[in-house]
């Protein structure tokens, strides 16, 4: 998950190294880096064969420490002010990094000014290493824009049941899958759980979140092909109540924010079952546009968390990483495969320990 943007942090994070490191050795008295210490280890000249009478080189050099070497070891003994000049190229190069991976320009621009912040005109520590430094700057600019995630079982547990949860989202991201994934996650986590097949629009929306409750042995509350939705989604919610179950799933047809007929539905849906909280379900791998059809749904419907499913497949992890900064609600789950089990609370300090893995 998210592998080609951890490889490029890690580009990143030795490039901030790299300039502060830099900085470091200008502010020593004759301690000007030299393009010499940045390039690569030169390759060393062909040994010329033994010549008789020549005298032997020595076994080995003493060996002088690589400048990643430096980087990573170097220990700044007094304190050194790091300027933003310093880390211009570097910071440039993180946004152009961020961007490439899909991450949202208002999520960048908030990581840059983050890392920025955090690293530029501080009196350093002593004893500080300089990759200590960045990786700390990184995580605390990630975790800012990630946000506190939201934890689904400690709402349940202060809330009156039952927690009615509504579902949307555009066609075939993966939402009627994560409702049975979410409902065999929280029967795990010791909640009972009815479905209410509220997509009767699709041909065969029924019977697929139906064979999912079955296999799951999930109760599924449904209507035929075509029924209002609003009058499923009622029966479920009488159903929960009559029967004492915890949580309400509600699964409802994919559409899109610009459909007037759709999102009209929608609404009479929300005024009818009157949901404790609105999901919007959309797939990692759309990257930015999954950042704005989510922005636009929360802005004609309203939405309060977030899952993201197809992480498994996503490598560039920008909608992840943006979607919570961008839209101002927070990210509940990642779905991580096509299996019941494949999914998983969204955790900003795991994410961030995963994304720079071997960090400081
Ligand atoms: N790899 C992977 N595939 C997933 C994930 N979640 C769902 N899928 C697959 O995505 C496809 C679409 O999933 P559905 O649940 O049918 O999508 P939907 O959004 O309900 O579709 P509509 O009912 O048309 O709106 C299926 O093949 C799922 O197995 C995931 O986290 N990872």
């Amino acid at each position: 998950m998210f592998g080609g943007l951890r490889e490029k942090l890690k580009a990143a994070r030795e490039r901030l190294g790299g300039s502060i490191n830099a900085a470091a050795a200008r502010a020593e008295p004759g301690g000007e880096i030299t393009p010499a210490d940045t390039a690569k280890p030169p390759i060393p000249a062909p040994k010329p064969d033994a010549v008789p009478g020549t005298a032997a080189a020595p076994a080995s050099e003493p060996s002088v420490p690589t400048f990643v070497q430096k980087m990573k070891t170097l220990i700044i003994d007094r304190e050194l002010i790091v300027s933003e000049k310093d880390l211009d190229d570097a910071l440039s190069e993180l946004e152009l990094t961020l961007l490439e991976s899909d991450v949202a320009l208002p999520a960048t621009d908030a990581i840059i000014s983050s890392v920025e912040k955090n690293l530029v005109g501080r009196h350093r520590k002593i004893g500080e290493s300089v990759d200590h430094l960045v990786v700390h700057a990184l995580k605390a600019a990630l975790l800012d824009v990630l946000g506190q995630g939201f934890d689904l079982k400690a709402y349940i547990a202060k809330h009156e049941r039952p927690v009615k949860i509504l579902f949307t989202g555009v066609n075939g991201t993966g939402k009627t899958t994560t409702v049975a994934k979410i409902g065999s996650w929280l029967r795990k986590e010791g909640f009972t759980v009815v479905i209410g097949a509220g997509d009767t629009y699709r041909a065969g929306a029924i019977e697929q979140i139906a064979v999912h409750a079955e296999r799951l042995g999930i109760r599924v509350i449904q209507h035929q092909e075509g029924a209002d939705p609003s009058a499923v989604l009622f029966d479920t919610v009488e159903y929960a109540k009559a029967h004492k179950i915890d949580v309400v799933l509600a699964d409802t047809a994919g559409r899109f924010h610009n459909k007037a007929n759709l999102m009209s539905q929608l609404e009479k849906i929300k005024r009818v079952m009157k949901p404790d909280l609105v999901v919007y379900v959309d797939e990692a791998v759309a990257g930015n546009d999954a950042v704005t059809r989510a922005f636009e749904f929360d802005r004609t419907v309203g939405a309060d968390a977030v899952v993201l499913t197809k992480a498994d497949m996503d490598s560039r992890g920008g909608a992840a990483i943006s979607i919570a900064h961008t839209i101002g609600k927070p990210l509940m789950f990642l779905g991580v495969g096509q299996a019941y089990d494949d999914i998983m609370p969204f955790e900003p300090a795991t994410v961030v320990e995963e994304l720079l893995e071997g960090g400081a």
